[in-house]
């Protein structure tokens, strides 16, 4: 909304105005109509932003969570709210916002830091990603640990105790059982129980107390999920009958793994761990609200490690599906709304004004659309940039140097820049990097800080730089099954600038673009874009007259920045069906 739009006694969004206007740009002046329904969406909801890159999903999101805290009604405090998002980086960003609007304490995570702790790195075939990921896991665990469970509680004979054998009486110890389970014992009183019911038929008192703890240990073990999900992946018996005539004989092959091989666990195995943990009564922390960003790329069981941190199921749920991608690609909202279940109603929007990407990049980032996601409408952008995207044709021998001088170009003139890199050329533009003594990094912290960041294409999902040089576009498009969103999501991740540097077959059409130079920057044009097709002189007169009284308006008025936000506000005005 333009100022004064809003609320205008609203005293969070004041607040808000007043810390950001000292932090940067005065966003708060310029939240839509449209964000600001969704940020004051009333908690006993689901709510489901969608929108292009850059539309200000996550700043809507992240507005709700202040918003939601600054009602004094609801009572809930940060340490309530979760926020999880698709990396490290990313919870950076979001922590970094939150806390400069005056929100410490909310909690923000990647999806893997919410998840149980285990040594991974292993690796899988997409595959079997995929079937891990997939819901009918949660069955499979279920089934298993039943019968991990009637597998400890059957009572042995006997039991040997440094060397000597101690006969057990099962109808006794059967006894023990039961009332430990009825009078729901803590494990120090079924020790206590066992101890006792073994001791009073015994002489030698000491043997039987280690022999009783012996058997405590093994009755009422203390689950490991680790040692649960090696022990069942290692063994093909255990699998199938898990599987409860749910998997195939080729799945349960591409589950089982020899023991012992190391790292142990691979991504995917992280929500099982984490569904482990649950159905053997260890349950995580919970938050009155979760934001989930970036949702469209979730498995299944990500979404239902998610979906246990709600307490109530109040949920944010962010994401743009002509981004999906990796092993869980989608079309619709439908497959990720399945795997987190409400009781709320959904509230389903969608963002249609694209403020990070400038009219000049979005252009050619949108010529994927038609393939990556035929069915998506691509966002209106709201900003002039400073420059043309730069095409660089190159030959693999000098690609390293060409993304190289352009990012330290860009890093000289105090921009954060982002080389977004397919793994095949990431050893050399590294290892230019390192001989150039140039500061850079592989993962941001602030990303608006002046470095240089080296990404992957996944990597870079969520992020935003002043400038990114995307390397090999081919490449990106070839190594993926779904590469032209991968690609579509690489080229909107700038402010300002955006390289492409590769094969010239893989480029767009067009005049190359020496790189080495950015562009000097450019105030933005205050005229509107000029019409497709010839008009009538006449029509064409009146249109210059009142493009000319608005621009004297919008130069009198406004300072450059928000001249686009001021015409989309106008259209709307004019428009009551926008
Ligand atoms: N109303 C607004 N006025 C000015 N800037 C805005 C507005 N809404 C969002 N922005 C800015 O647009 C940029 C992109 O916003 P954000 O990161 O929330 O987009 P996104 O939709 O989550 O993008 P992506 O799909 O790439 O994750 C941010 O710099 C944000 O501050």
């Amino acid at each position: 909304m333009t100022a004064g739009e809003g609320p205008p006694d609203d005293p969070l969004l004041a607040e808000m105005a007043t810390a950001v206007a000292e932090a940067g740009p005065d966003f708060v002046a310029t939240i839509r109509a449209d964000q600001d329904e969704l940020i004051r969406t009333a908690p006993e909801s689901v709510l489901i932003i969608q929108g292009g890159p850059g539309t200000g999903k996550t700043d809507t999101a992240l507005r709700r969570v202040a918003w939601l805290l600054g009602q004094p009604d609801l009572g809930l405090s940060a340490p309530e709210v979760l926020v999880v998002g698709p990396s490290y980086a990313f919870a950076q960003r979001t922590r970094g916002l939150l806390d400069a609007w005056g929100c410490a304490g909310v909690a923000h995570s990647s999806i893997e830091g919410l998840l149980p702790k285990a040594s991974t790195g292993r690796p899988e075939a997409p595959h079997v990603t995929r079937l891990k990921g997939e819901a009918r896991m949660a069955g499979l665990l279920g089934r298993a640990l039943d019968k991990h469970r009637e597998q400890r509680a059957k009572v042995p004979a006997l039991i040997a105790v440094r060397g000597q054998v101690v006969t057990l009486d099962p109808a006794t110890i059967q006894r023990v059982m039961t009332t430990a389970k009825a009078s729901e014992a803590t494990p120090s009183d079924r020790r206590r129980l066992l101890r006792a019911a073994l001791v009073s038929g015994t002489q030698d008192p000491r043997l039987i107390l280690e022999a009783a703890d012996m058997l405590a240990d093994r009755l009422w073990p203390e689950f490991d999920a680790p040692t649960f999900l090696t022990e069942l992946f290692g063994s093909r018996a255990l699998l199938t009958a898990a599987a409860g005539g749910e998997f195939t004989d080729r799945e349960i092959n591409a589950l089982y793994r020899l023991d012992g091989e190391e790292p142990p666990f691979g991504e995917a195995d992280l929500p099982l761990l984490d569904e482990a943990e649950h159905l053997s009564g260890q349950e995580p922390q919970t938050y009155a609200h979760v934001v989930v960003d970036e949702a469209q790329d979730l498995s299944p069981m990500q979404l239902r490690a998610i979906s246990r941190r709600s307490s109530n199921g109040s949920l944010t749920v962010v994401g743009d599906m002509a981004q999906s991608t990796g092993p869980w690609a989608r079309d619709d909202w439908h497959d990720v709304l399945a795997h987190l279940p409400s009781e709320m109603p959904h509230v389903h929007r969608e963002l249609r004004f694209g403020y990070r990407v400038p009219r000049q990049i979005f252009e050619l980032a949108a010529e994927l659309l038609p393939t990556a996601a035929p069915s998506v409408q691509p966002p209106t952008t709201v900003r002039e940039g400073p420059a043309d995207p730069m095409i660089a044709p190159v030959d693999p021998e000098n690609r390293a140097g060409v993304v190289v001088a352009a990012a330290a170009d860009h890093a000289a003139d105090g921009r954060s820049v982002a080389i977004i890199c397919p793994a095949r050329c990431r050893e050399e533009v590294e290892a230019l990097l390192r001989a150039e003594e140039l500061p850079w990094r592989t993962a941001p912290g602030d990303e608006r800080s002046p470095a240089i960041t080296l990404l992957g294409p996944h990597e870079a999902k969520g992020l935003e730089f002043d400038a990114a040089i995307v390397v090999e576009p081919g490449f990106i498009v070839d190594d993926d099954p779904r590469g032209h969103r991968l690609l579509y999501t690489a080229l909107t991740r700038a402010t300002g600038h955006l390289h492409l540097v590769g094969a010239p077959e893989d480029l767009p059409a067009g005049e190359p673009v020496a790189i080495a130079a950015p562009a000097v920057e450019e105030p933005p044009s205050p005229e509107p874009p000029a019409p497709p097709a010839p008009l009538d002189p006449q029509v064409q007169e009146q249109i210059d007259m009142v493009a000319h009284a608005l621009a004297e308006t919008l130069l009198a008025n406004l300072t450059p920045e928000l001249w686009p936000v001021a015409l989309d506000r106008l259209i709307d005005m004019i428009n009551p069906d926008s």
